[in-house]
């Protein structure tokens, strides 16, 4: 196999790709093609926006120190397994809600591009398809569910079972939105989805929500739950047989409890900074945290991941897996499934690359890999 084989044939599937290769400007991309609405509930973050540039000013801080002369295999195998799934590269779909704002075919054409790579999708409790339909377009694929613990205690655990009968492997329980945050882009439209019923697919083919008068008043009086507290967790355990992952953990304090509650991992992450303004870059939060407790759980992460160079910085500070956010749904809205489907196979092999030009042939022991760019490093005067 010669070089161009290699670089278009594995990674693109052997044609000149019709959206970027460069990750970096898919944004610019995706906001031709978005509506007013779906741009501004998709890609703008709570407030003024300082924790999302905050997460990309993180990134930009931390450099990658390539090591030379290490003997680095021809074909790598960056394949790994994070509790209990088997994945072709330390990658992830994050969970998004209301896919249908980026494209008709939504959440299904993201199961399909992510089955075909087998790389893992994560559902959405606020998903514009239903957890059965998610299952039947990902086949055997790997799949986990993310809930929003619903204040109903009987929605929550038809969700449960119905996540566990669509075979949802693992369960992520999001914590950072008790509420959804400030988002001025959303506010100054008066525009939520869910008030037109847009990502309440999962709700509307409960059987608890059957001859429902308002559908809609009944979601809104169960998603927001602010209430949750770490004694509610042993009740997942007790009604969820798999692994459970908290999502948006930022503090080592947090991350501690969570393993005091027996918890399975945690994703670092700040929701891409949709929820609070001036928070903690989650990439800052990384390496604390998994200092703390990567010996007790599986520490994943996401928030501001653009790039496969970005993903290979987020391992060295000790994440075990990255999951991809906004560039997905980029991908999704240029291109419906083969879109997400270029985004996907752009972070696979830039990972590679990007791995194996630092002298490594697989994604373990990537410790020291990453220094902080010194600000005072500049030509001698
Ligand atoms: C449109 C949109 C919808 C989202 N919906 C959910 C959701 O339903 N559940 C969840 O846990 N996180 C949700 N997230 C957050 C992502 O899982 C992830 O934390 C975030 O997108 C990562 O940041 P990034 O987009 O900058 O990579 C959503 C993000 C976006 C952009
Ligand atoms: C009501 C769920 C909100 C979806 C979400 O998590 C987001 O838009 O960031």
């Amino acid at each position: 196999m010669n070089f161009s084989d290699q670089q278009l044939g594995i990674y693109l599937g052997g044609k000149a790709p019709e959206i970027t290769t460069d990750l970096a400007g898919l944004e610019e991309h995706a906001r031709q093609v978005l509506s007013p609405e779906a741009l501004g509930y998709i890609v703008p973050s709570a407030g003024s926006g300082a924790t999302a540039r905050a997460n990309r000013a993180a990134f930009d801080r931390y450099r990658i120190v390539p090591r030379m002369l290490r003997g680095v295999a021809r074909e790598r195998d960056l394949s790994c397994e994070i509790l209990g799934t088997r994945m072709p590269a330390p990658l992830m779909v994050a969970p998004m809600g209301v896919q249908k704002l980026a494209h008709p075919e939504g959440e299904l054409a993201t199961v399909r591009a992510a089955a075909a790579l087998g790389v893992p999708y994560v559902h959405s409790t606020a998903a514009t398809h239903s957890f059965e339909e998610v299952a039947q377009a990902g086949g055997d694929a790997p799949r986990w569910y993310q809930l929003y613990w619903p204040t109903s205690e009987q929605v929550c655990l038809s969700f449960l079972a119905r996540a566990k009968a669509a075979g949802f492997s693992a369960l992520v329980l999001t914590l950072d939105t008790g509420l959804l945050g400030w988002r001025p882009a959303d506010l100054d439209r008066a525009f939520l989805p869910f008030l037109n019923g847009v990502g309440l697919a999962n709700y509307l083919t409960d059987p608890n929500f059957e001859g429902v008068d308002n559908p809609v008043l009944h979601w809104a009086q169960m998603f927001p739950n602010p209430g949750l507290s770490w004694d509610d967790l042993p009740f997942l355990r007790r009604h969820w047989d798999g692994p459970i992952v908290l999502k948006g953990i930022v503090s080592r304090e947090d991350a501690v409890l969570a393993a005091e509650y027996g918890m399975d991992g945690v994703i670092v992450s700040n929701h891409g900074g949709r929820q609070v303004d001036g928070g903690i870059a989650a990439l800052d939060a990384l390496p604390g945290i998994a200092d703390l407790v990567g010996d007790r759980l599986t520490v994943l992460f996401d928030s501001g991941v653009r790039n496969g160079a970005d993903a290979v910085k987020a391992l060295a500070l000790g994440a075990r897996a990255v999951l991809i956010g906004r560039p997905v749904l980029y991908g999704l809205a240029l291109g419906g499934q083969a879109g997400v489907d270029h985004v996907l196979r752009c972070l696979l092999g830039e990972l590679d690359i990007t791995l194996a030009l630092s002298g490594h042939s697989d994604a373990h022991d990537l410790r020291g890999l990453v220094s902080v760019a010194s600000s005072t490093v500049g030509p001698r005067d």
